[in-house]
Order: C-alpha cells, then sequence, then structure tokens
C-alpha cells in the first residue's frame, strides 16, 4: 500500500478535505433526523406547550417513547438546533435553565399549517421514493428509463397507479406545495388570469390550485385534467369540474391552460408533445389572446452564483438530480425553456421570477 504523505505545509488543506468529505458523507443524518422529530409528533408538542419546553418535560409526554431511550433525545434535539429548526430560550421562571422552542423553519413542519411542508418531507423520505437514490449507480449502467424504475419496477406515476397509500402520499405532498402557490398566484399574479374565459389546468392533481383559482375568479370555467386514478371521486363545483385524461394525448380546449410542477417531470422530447397539445387547446376554439401559464423552475445561470444565492442555486440542483432520480424529467435555463417553447410553435414568452424558487411563465402562440 502506498504511504499516505502528509507532510506539514499540506496538513490543514488535508484536515479540512477530511471534514469536507465527512460532512457530506453524514449530510442525510440532517433530513432524517428531522423526519424523525417529524414522527415523533415533536414540532406540535413543543408548539401545544405553549412557552419553551426542558427536555425533561419533552420525554415525559412524547406518548410513544421507549423510557430507555428518554436519555437520547436530547442528542436528536442538539442536532435539530444546530441545523435551525428548534432553538433554545431561557425559561421565564428559571434563567438557568432553557428550553426548545420553534422558529420559522419548524413553524412549516407543523401539520395543522395549511403551508406545511411535512407531507412533502414525506415523500421525499419514503422508503419507497430513497430507493432511486440506493439504485442510481446501477441506473447509469443499465437501460431503464429512470432509477425509480430500476428501484421499484413500474414508473413513478405507474406506482402511484397501483398503491393507493403511495399515490395519497403524492398526492398530499403536491397539494401541501399547491396551497403555498396559489396564495402568490391569485394575490401577485392576478393579471395573468384577468380577461379568461375558460382554464384547463392540466396534471392539476386533485385541483388545489384550480379550486383557488376558481374561487378567485367566479366567472371563469375551471377544469383539472390528470389520470384517473387521481381525478377519481373528485367532486367539483359551479365553475370547477375534474376530467380524466392524458395530456400526451389530448388537452380540453380553453382560453388557457396552466401547468405547475409538470415539465420538470419529463424530457425535452415529451415537453414539446404535452406543449403541443396544449397549443391545439387554446387555439381550437379560435379565439385570439390564448395562452399557456407555467409554474416551474428557471434554473440559475452557474455564473452567476454567488455567497448570497448559492444556497437557492444547491436547492434547485436538488430538485434537478431529484427528477432525474425519479422521472425522466430535469430543470432548465431559460435558454433550455426557449428552445421547447420554439420546438412545440410558440412565438413569445414572458418569464416573471415571483414565486421564490420557481417562476410564472406566460408563452403566447
Ligand atoms: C408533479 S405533479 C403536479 C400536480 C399539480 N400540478 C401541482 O403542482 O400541485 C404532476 C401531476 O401530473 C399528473 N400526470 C402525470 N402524467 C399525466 C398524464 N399523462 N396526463 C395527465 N396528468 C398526468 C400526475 O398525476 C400529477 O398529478
Ligand atoms: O420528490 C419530489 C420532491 C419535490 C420537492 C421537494 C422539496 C421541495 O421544497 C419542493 C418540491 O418535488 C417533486 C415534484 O415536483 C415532482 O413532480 C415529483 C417529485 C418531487
Amino acid at each position: 500500500m502506498d504511504k499516505v504523505n502528509a507532510n506539514e505545509e499540506h496538513v490543514p488543506e488535508l484536515l479540512q478535505a477530511h471534514a469536507h468529505v465527512w460532512n457530506h458523507m453524514f449530510s442525510f443524518i440532517r433530513s432524517m433526523s428531522l423526519k424523525c422529530a417529524i414522527d415523533l409528533g415533536i414540532p406540535e408538542i413543543i408548539q401545544n406547550h405553549g412557552r419553551p419546553m426542558t427536555v425533561t418535560e419533552l420525554v415525559a409526554v412524547l406518548p410513544t417513547l421507549n423510557p430507555t431511550k428518554a436519555c437520547h433525545i436530547h442528542r436528536l434535539m442538539r442536532i435539530l438546533v444546530h441545523s435551525g429548526f428548534f432553538a433554545y430560550r431561557k425559561l421565564d421562571n428559571d434563567a438557568q435553565q432553557v428550553g426548545y422552542v420553534l422558529t420559522n423553519a419548524s413553524r412549516l413542519l407543523l401539520k395543522n399549517n395549511p403551508l406545511s411542508v411535512t407531507p412533502f418531507l414525506k415523500v421525499v423520505l419514503d422508503p419507497i421514493f430513497l430507493k432511486s437514490w440506493q439504485v442510481l449507480g446501477i441506473w447509469f449502467q443499465n437501460d431503464d428509463s429512470t432509477p425509480f424504475v430500476t428501484g421499484n419496477g413500474k414508473t413513478m406515476y405507474g406506482y402511484c397507479g397501483h398503491d393507493p397509500w403511495v399515490n395519497n402520499l403524492f398526492n398530499e405532498a403536491m397539494a401541501s406545495d399547491a396551497r403555498l402557490i396559489t396564495s402568490v398566484l391569485v394575490d401577485k399574479c392576478k393579471g395573468a388570469f384577468e380577461g379568461l374565459e375558460s382554464l384547463v389546468d392540466v396534471g392539476g392533481g386533485t385541483g388545489t390550485v384550480a379550486k383557488a383559482i376558481a374561487d378567485a375568479f367566479p366567472h371563469l370555467d375551471c377544469t383539472v385534467l390528470d389520470l384517473p386514478h387521481v381525478v377519481d371521486g373528485l367532486q367539483g363545483s359551479n365553475n370547477l369540474k375534474y376530467v380524466e385524461g392524458n395530456m400526451f394525448e389530448a388537452v380540453p380546449t380553453a382560453d388557457a391552460v396552466i401547468l405547475k410542477w409538470i415539465f420538470h417531470n419529463w424530457n425535452d422530447e415529451e415537453c414539446v408533445t404535452i406543449l403541443k397539445r396544449c397549443k391545439a387547446a387554446i387555439s381550437e376554439g379560435g379565439k385570439v389572446g390564448g395562452k399557456v401559464i407555467i409554474v416551474d423552475m428557471v434554473l440559475m445561470d452557474e455564473e452567476k452564483v454567488n455567497e448570497e444565492n448559492s444556497k437557492t442555486f444547491e436547492t434547485q440542483l436538488f430538485m434537478d438530480v431529484q427528477m432525474m432520480a425519479l422521472l425522466t424529467g430535469r430543470e432548465r435555463r431559460e435558454e433550455e425553456w426557449d428552445k421547447l417553447f420554439c420546438a412545440a410553435g410558440f412565438s413569445d414568452y414572458k418569464i416573471s421570477p415571483i414565486l421564490g424558487l420557481r417562476s410564472l411563465i406566460e408563452v403566447y402562440p
């Protein structure tokens, strides 16, 4: 074996590189500790306590905790305090003692928060979805379309169609994200819907986005198009209906179509097919002024990444490889979106980066 040469002037760099590798190797512990706290119901328990909660108080009320494990809870909490999910506060009646309080991040994990991210976290960290990551290296060497197929023997949407529990988990995750986006969409992006008489939400899931738009614009006829196992049994209302179908085959006619988080699921060829079906849908009525409204990411240019936006860029890259692991999709830079729109026969588009990591893209025939 080669003798490792750590001569003195290289020792600091070597140790820094070593720490870098270790930090990455253990990165899964961040997300898994968070999942554990959610599984144990810790955010709700601290919220219900109403004041800083000591570790003794916490272990005393954790309903399913095995008493022999109580001594380990402070270790789980310590790493979650370090990651910013909980914070220490001095107790009002005893300044020598500290208790845990929620932070803005853990408030977003509370199950009764309408904007809760917990359903998404449960999907991302569910063993069925994580299997794709275990087999990523194998997928790079085989002919399967996605790592999800290598791990589970079916496409992700095929799996949702055959397993109602996974279908529900996934749809609930999508609905939770849709609640967050719609609050911004119907408030800050009102102009995008003004003057429209009909709208189809293509791949609209269980209808969270369409319901909010239908309520905000009572004269707009809204249709949710999705796969049979998603819309089966869902009830519409006055100006909202559900239609089962396949967006690769046909999209119902309307003044405009909206697609939130659809294109990042699919490869370029598949996206062009969906866009062509959308173009046909908004042109069939013969009305001018139709458009396609897209809510999706526009990936930052690597050259524009700096210290300030580096975390946002990393999150976009995480999402890009998540799409590679689960589906045939990807996140796209503006030039890549432009190419898709041209290939599908559209003439113009406008990007409004008003939705955090994602943008509103209006595309015109
Ligand atoms: C990532 S989810 C987005 C759901 C919703 N638009 C949202 O953002 O909350 C993608 C949706 O596309 C639907 N979908 C997948 N393949 C489809 C197809 N061939 N035709 C119609 N919908 C499809 C899925 O069932 C799922 O509801
Ligand atoms: O598995 C995912 C995960 C996401 C996701 C993760 C974290 C966030 O803050 C937001 C979204 O999004 C997905 C998605 O849009 C999809 O179509 C399939 C899978 C996932």
